[in-house]
């Protein structure tokens, strides 16, 4: 059964919104989402809901291949995404990128 609610940290909720974050970078625990499933996003800090999201791929990566183009589709600089999945998820080498469009 795949996933159907998927959780943000508040501080990127104007992104997602406004469709300048198209990606999401998450571990084991949070991969099994289906592709071309809807799935219900909601902020972390209060479970409250914000909007549904289509799921267009999902995609194994190393730390290491992390690149400018994902940072991109973060609305981030590499810098700063690679000391933001630092402080989510320290010491992991293998995580999925989820990639999704605003569903409207
Ligand atoms: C509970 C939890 O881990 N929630 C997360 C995890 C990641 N994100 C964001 C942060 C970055 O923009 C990407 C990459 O992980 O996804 C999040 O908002 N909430």
């Amino acid at each position: 059964m795949s996933l159907s609610k998927m959780t943000f940290f508040e501080r990127f909720e104007a992104d997602i919104l406004s469709c300048k974050k198209t990606i999401t970078i998450r571990d084991e625990l949070e991969k099994d989402y289906a592709e071309n499933s809807l799935v219900q996003a909601s902020t972390y800090e209060d479970d409250r809901w914000f909007c549904a999201l289509l799921i267009k791929s999902v995609e194994a990566i190393c730390l290491s291949q992390l690149s400018e183009f994902h940072a991109e589709q973060e609305n981030m600089t590499l810098s700063e995404l690679q000391t933001v999945i630092q402080e989510i998820y320290p010491d992991q080498q293998h995580l999925y990128v989820i990639s999704y469009e605003l569903a409207r």
